[in-house]
């Protein structure tokens, strides 16, 4: 990879290389965008094939919170950051901790929280470097796990798709095959258990299979069996780019819609689909949830304002299934439209200078 070509492309602000050998920390903070306000995003711990997947990935996720923070109306810009390493092994509480203080020393240009391979216990022991991270513990007066609300807010966009592709938003005796049942998916099996709904599960991990199977009534598959199963729905919740060429063909389901990011493998795929008349929840929009409920620690955390926000997350994905229907475009255009649109504009207005400027952190005591 061509480092400062791909940053000039899509135009990234920054990238963080942050090591520390003692505690075994390679981390990589990618901040996009900061039009907005301070990059929100979680910190994803994973094993990665090499550092170049390591930081490609980190590019990806960071441009996908720009977009995710601007289309859920958030004053917050785009970042993420992976830390290379095996979540089951590899944490120490030093690794933590030497991790905060490299987010202390970008002083409020980047915030942190969960993602995939790390827990509200790690975010205390940043917490115990920086503030500037959201997803700690509730008795810090945060918000805890996001992954609950993120489920919810998965829970109500799927409901919204649902109407578009069937007619109406019941989701009563559809079958929805879940890829991945993990922190958020778990959680939207419940919601969508409870609503009636036949599930079809998948995981890499037997146990969560097995919990999913024994709490829900799901049937389990194959790992590579998901996409070809009998179903309405596909939810996507383990890792991204699992809308490809070898999926799509194998693909019965009429919507598409869940937790993972960066579903599309490349944009021609969401072309694809929409060609074939499947019906696709953009998932940085349906995923919002957490994110909403995080930031909302930034203005003191309430959760009743936070959930009637994510709520908002089915009039949301309905607004984009209906410029899809009405001007033909692919949905995840449409999104994408959304985000641009409010970003160039709060470019505009925000472009008069202020001695002293008011942003989202000016509350933060
Ligand atoms: N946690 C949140 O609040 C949140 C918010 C927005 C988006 N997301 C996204 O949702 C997805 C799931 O997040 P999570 O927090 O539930 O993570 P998680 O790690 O708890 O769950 C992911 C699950 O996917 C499984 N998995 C991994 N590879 C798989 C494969 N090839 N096939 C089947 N299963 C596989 C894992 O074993 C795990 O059980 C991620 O893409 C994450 O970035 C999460
Ligand atoms: C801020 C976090 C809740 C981010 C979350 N992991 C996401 O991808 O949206």
């Amino acid at each position: 990879m061509e480092i400062f070509k791909y940053l000039e492309k899509y135009d990234y602000e920054q990238v963080v290389i942050c090591q520390d050998k003692e505690s075994g920390l390679k981390a990589i903070i990618a901040i996009h965008d900061t039009t907005l306000g301070p990059a929100l995003g979680g910190t994803r711990m994973w094993t990665y094939e090499s550092e170049e997947a390591a930081i490609e990935d980190a590019l990806r996720l960071a441009k996908g919170m720009t977009y995710k923070n601007a289309a859920a109306g958030l004053n917050l810009g785009g970042g993420k950051t992976v830390i290379i390493g095996d979540p089951k092994k590899d944490k120490n509480e030093a690794l933590f901790r030497a991790f905060g203080r490299y987010i202390q020393g970008l002083n409020g240009r980047y915030i942190t929280a969960e993602d995939v391979g790390t827990t509200v216990a790690d975010m205390d022991l940043i917490h115990e470097e920086t503030d500037y991270v959201t997803g700690i513990s509730p008795a810090f007066g945060s918000s805890g796990n996001p992954s609950p609300v993120t489920a919810y807010g998965v829970y109500v966009g799927m409901k919204a798709a649902a109407k578009a592709a069937f007619g109406t938003d019941s989701l009563e005796g559809k079958t929805i095959a879940v890829q991945g049942v993990g922190n958020v998916a778990y959680h939207l099996c419940k919601h969508l258990h409870e609503e009636g709904a036949k599930l079809i599960v998948t995981d890499i991990n037997k146990e969560a299979v097995q919990r999913a199977v024994d709490d829900f009534g799901a049937e389990a598959v194959g790992i590579n069996d998901i996409y070809g199963v009998e179903c309405d729905i596909y939810a996507p919740c383990a890792l991204g780019a699992t809308v490809n060429d070898d999926t799509i063909p194998q693909l019965k389901a009429k919507v598409i819609a869940g937790s993972a990011n960066n579903q599309l493998k490349e944009e021609r795929h969401g072309d694809q689909i929409h060609e074939m008349g499947i019906v696709y929840a953009p998932d940085y929009v349906i995923n919002a949830g957490g994110v909403i409920n995080v930031a909302d620690e930034l203005y003191g955390y309430n959760a009743e304002r936070a959930m009637k926000k994510v709520e908002g997350l089915y009039d949301t994905i309905d607004r984009i299934m209906q410029i899809s229907k009405e001007e033909n475009i692919p949905t995840y255009k449409a999104a994408d439209r959304m985000a641009e649109e409010r970003i160039a504009t709060m470019k505009q207005s925000r472009s008069t200078f202020l001695q002293n400027g008011h942003h989202i952190l000016s509350r933060r005591k």
